[in-house]
Parts: structure tokens; sequence; C-alpha cells
């Protein structure tokens, strides 16, 4: 297996809440008390889509709760700040979490901080409550009509540090079609600062994405325009960290 581009530290310093893990679905524990997830996004809120030279942000205004989620095991309402994907050269490879070693091509992760705590997502990052991601799966099947809108931006921001104006996205049509069946655990962002802020819900159900759009993904670059040898943006995922006694809760049978 290939190792990703970005190893990064293999656990953070005194990390014990690490990301990303592999979810062993028959160690999972339903939790009856978890309620269903209930996403709110206003795609007026969609703003721009960055290349941070890891992979590609498409970014929301949230400086009002127009864009929420709440529910599931969210105790506070948080704010939907960004998302972005991790994905791999080959089809082989390439999602942070795996279910029970299933790897997927790439996942999607939706990132929302608290803001009934805290005022800002650079405050959020740093508390244990403070950011919640919503972990998609994809899987190569039929194109996704949906993305195709975001894909046909790439090419404007393939390098590092491009960016480009963005608008009226939904980012809920990038949902499975059920968002009942999760898991959920404590842990952190998979790339610096690596911070154990994150709640992570990890939906059952993926989406599918057709090869070109996948391969579209693979077109983007780490490097910056500047910079002599050009690198592919693949691999942009974390080595998976130990689950250190953590339970995972499922919100299904
Ligand atoms: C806030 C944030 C930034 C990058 C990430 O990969 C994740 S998982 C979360
Ligand atoms: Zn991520």
């Amino acid at each position: 297996m290939m190792h990703p581009m970005w190893q990064g530290p293999l656990v953070a310093p005194g990390g014990n809440r690490q990301s990303p893990i592999d979810i062993r679905v028959r160690k999972s524990v339903f939790d009856p008390h978890l309620k269903p997830l209930t996403p709110d996004y206003d795609p007026r809120t969609c703003s721009q889509i960055w290349n941070n030279g890891y992979s590609f942000l498409v970014e929301y205004d949230d400086t009002t709760d127009k864009s929420t989620l709440k529910g599931g095991p969210l105790e506070d309402n948080f704010r939907l700040c960004q998302f972005h994907f991790h994905w791999g050269e080959s089809n082989a490879w390439g999602s942070e979490h795996t279910v029970d070693r299933r790897l997927f091509p790439a996942e999607l992760h939706m990132v929302h901080w608290n803001s009934d705590k805290y005022s800002r997502f650079e405050e959020a990052v740093m508390e244990e409550n403070g950011l919640a991601v919503i972990g998609v799966f994809l899987k190569i099947g039929k194109r996704h009509e949906g993305l195709q809108k975001l894909v046909d931006v790439l090419p404007a921001v393939r390098h590092k540090d491009s960016v480009v104006e963005f608008t009226r996205f939904d980012p809920a049509c990038l949902l499975p079609t059920n968002i009942d069946d999760y898991w959920t655990y404590a842990g952190s962002l998979t790339t610096p600062p690596l911070t154990e802020a994150v709640t992570w819900i990890i939906m059952k159900q993926h989406i599918e994405v057709s090869h070109e759009q996948l391969a579209v993904f693979r077109s983007l670059l780490f490097t910056s325009a500047e910079e002599e040898v050009q690198k592919s943006m693949v691999n942009n995922f974390r080595v998976q960290q130990s689950l250190q006694g953590r339970t995972v809760r499922s919100s299904f049978t």
C-alpha cells in the first residue's frame, strides 16, 4: 500500500484521541439516545474555493447561523465553515477512515464549529467540543451531478494558494440519501494542528462519483505556480491512529 504524501506526526505528542481510525463495526455500540442529524444549509453562504496545499476547500460565510448542523450526538449548534476531501492516486485507497479495514477512494469532510460556545473557528479548533465534522465515503460509480459544478471549477485552483469565487453551492447535495445511520466518536483534525477538537460523524451510506470526476481531483497540485517541481495532489490522507480505548457509537443496530 502506498504511503500518503503527507506523513506528518504519526501521533500528535500526548494525543489520545487522534483521527482517523478504523471503524470496527462489530465493536461499535448502538446508542438509542442519538438523535437524527439536522443539517440546515443556505447555499447563499457559499463564498469561495481555494487550494491550501493539502486539499481544496469550499468555504462558507460563517459570520451568522445561516448554515448550521444540530442533533445527532451534538449538544450545541454548529456552523458550517468549509468542506474538503481526501483522496488517493488510485481508486484502491484514499479515504482516511476505514470500515473493518475497508478503504474507499476518497472521503468528504464537512467542517462545522460550535457557535454556541465560541465566536470563531480559530477559537473552537483548540477546544475539545469545538468542531463537528461529517465524514462521507466516496465510491466510484455513476457521475455525481451536484459535484460536477465543483469539478468544473477545480482547474482554476490547480496550484497551491489559488482561490476563485464560488457561490450558490448547496453542500447538502453531497450527503447520502440516508443520514440517519452513522458512527460517531471523539477525535481530531487529520491535518495540522491535529487538535483533539472533533466530534466525528461518519455516514454509513456512501455517495457515488465517476472515475472522471475523481481524476480531476488528482489533477490538482500540492505546489504553487512558482515552484520548479510540480507535485500531484494525491494521497492527501493521514495514516490511521490507534483507538486508545475510545468507543465508537452507532445510531443504528
Ligand atoms: C478543520 C480541518 C481542516 C482540515 C482537515 O483535513 C480536517 S479533517 C479539518
Ligand atoms: Zn479532512
